[in-house]
């Protein structure tokens, strides 16, 4: 059987299968006036877009508003892990080489490292860094994803399998885990990369293992490329953006998930994957790959990208779900918890402006400037302004790995290889506070009926 049948109806199937498709739709809808009236939390969200509280957490601090003489005021966007500044931690002018092992200690350990702290941590990593290749052969190979995601998750989910003690969920044997899939998940990402390539185009396999001594962003581009040279401009953006990825507070879809997951005392690897699941989301990490996809649908709709007249046409009809997915969202705007502006959006922009100009890409830059202005404006025109909408993480971070010549394919596994250190400092916090499993409650809001027999049931 191959693919195509294996998930395909036969045509008599497809008619019963639409009637189900009715009853479900039928089924499902709930009136949306009973969420009012039992002050639902949609989203867990407050009736002004807050989240519910749902929990305390040290390992970072999201706000999006000051307060101002006893009042909420949008303002510029902060972002503290373990209490710093992640300004400061992408490093004053991209020096650092290993600012992602840095930032990484920090999430987990709650404090900055000394150097010699650094040294050992980063030799520690390195050590981990390795997939035996049995594991490429058995998993990573077999049947490689078009979304690469879903071989991040196949993968972490069977290293499971090769490990002697998955279900201990005592703190020494999940730091144990966390910083061996902290280690391996750039290794597999890239992998599933090369794999998905050369099953699918015929490109030629090249699977080259890390390199004692270089960084985490430095071994994703040597292994990435057949030639395994990068400059070090590259290395230090490559890092910055892991940095910036790396923790975005409890609440966000896949922390808040591993949260979920970890409270009903599942394994490292289950909780993981479930955070990957998330992450793949296009309202969530997914966001990265949808801007992308949506510039290259703009370039095919729009025949002058300097005429803001016709990218503002272009946003309208993607507003009213009559270009590109259909969805209505702009990707790459709009937050859940920031106002007037992203702070890692902002230190992205930087770096896209900065690699635009080396590269001769500048108007490529100008696009995605112009689009990030207009449907701010648009968007917030058209929801009666609750609070102002500005461009997220999501927007710049494509555009710099495409000036990397990272492939479009990579863009949210690299999220994904970043933010497992921030998922790992949850999955620990939650652990170490012996937290009660999280189970909010659902209204019941059907009707209780009497059970028909078949025979008797029209
Ligand atoms: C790493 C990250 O996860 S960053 C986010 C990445 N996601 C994206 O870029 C996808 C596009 N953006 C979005 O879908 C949303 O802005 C989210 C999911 C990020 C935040 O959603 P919310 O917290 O519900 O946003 P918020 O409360 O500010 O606004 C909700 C309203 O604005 C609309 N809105 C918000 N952002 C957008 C957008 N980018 N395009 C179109 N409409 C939008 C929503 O549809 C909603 O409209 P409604 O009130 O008429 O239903
Ligand atoms: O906080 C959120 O809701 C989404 C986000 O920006 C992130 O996870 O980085």
């Amino acid at each position: 059987m191959d693919n195509e049948s294996m998930m395909a109806l036969s045509k008599q199937l497809e008619v019963e299968f639409d009637s189900l498709v009715e009853n479900c739709l039928v089924s499902g809808a709930i009136d949306l006036n009973l969420y009012q009236e039992y002050d639902v939390k949609r989203g867990l969200r407050d009736s002004s877009g807050k989240g519910v509280l749902t929990g305390l957490t040290e390992i970072s601090d999201v706000t999006g508003y000051d307060i101002v003489n006893g009042v909420k005021e949008p303002a510029d966007g902060k972002l503290f892990y373990q209490g710093y500044d992640v300004k400061k931690l992408v490093g004053e002018g991209i020096k650092k080489k290993f600012a992602f092992e840095e930032t990484t200690y920090l999430l987990l350990f709650g404090k900055l490292p000394t150097a010699e702290q650094l040294e050992v941590f980063i030799e520690v990593v390195a050590s981990l860094q390795e997939l035996s290749g049995q594991f490429v052969r058995d998993v990573i190979m077999k049947a490689p994803s078009a979304n690469l995601m879903n071989g991040l998750q196949k993968s972490v989910l069977t290293l499971y399998s090769y490990d002697s003690n998955p279900d201990d969920i005592s703190i020494p044997n999940v730091l144990r885990q966390s910083l061996q899939l902290i280690a391996k998940l750039p290794l597999i990402a890239v992998y599933n990369y090369h794999a998905y390539r050369h099953f699918n185009f015929l490109d030629s396999l090249v699977i080259k293992p890390p390199v004692k001594g270089l960084s985490t962003a430095e071994n994703i581009l040597q292994m990435l490329r057949p030639d395994g040279k990068y400059t070090e401009l590259e290395a230090r953006v490559l890092d910055a953006a892991l940095v910036l990825h790396a923790e975005h507070g409890g609440g966000n879809n896949s922390t808040f998930t591993n949260h979920v997951v970890t409270s009903s005392g599942t394994d490292t690897y289950s909780a993981v994957a479930a955070s990957i699941a998330s992450l793949k989301g296009p309202r969530h990490g997914g966001a990265n790959l949808k801007v992308q996809q949506m510039f290259a649908d703009l370039k095919k709709n729009v025949s002058d990208i300097k005429d803001d007249s016709q990218i503002e046409g272009y946003l309208k009809k993607v507003l009213k779900g009559e270009a590109f997915d259909g969805s209505g969202l702009i990707y790459g705007m709009g937050h859940a918890v920031y106002t007037i502006s992203d702070p890692r959006e902002l230190i992205l922009k930087g770096f896209a402006e900065k690699l635009a100009n080396e590269k001769g890409m500048q108007d490529e830059f100008l696009l995605h400037d112009t689009v990030e202005r207009i449907a701010a404006e648009l968007i917030m025109a058209r929801r009666h302004v609750i609070k102002p909408v500005c461009a997220n993480v999501d927007f710049y971070s494509g555009l710099i790995y495409t000036m990397l010549g990272i492939p479009e394919e990579l863009f949210t596994p690299l999220f994904a290889l970043s933010r497992i250190s921030g998922w790992s400092a949850h999955r620990l916090e939650e652990l170490v506070n012996k937290e009660k499993i999280i189970r909010p409650a659902y209204k019941y809001v059907g009707h209780h009926k009497e059970y028909v027999e078949l025979e008797e049931r029209k």
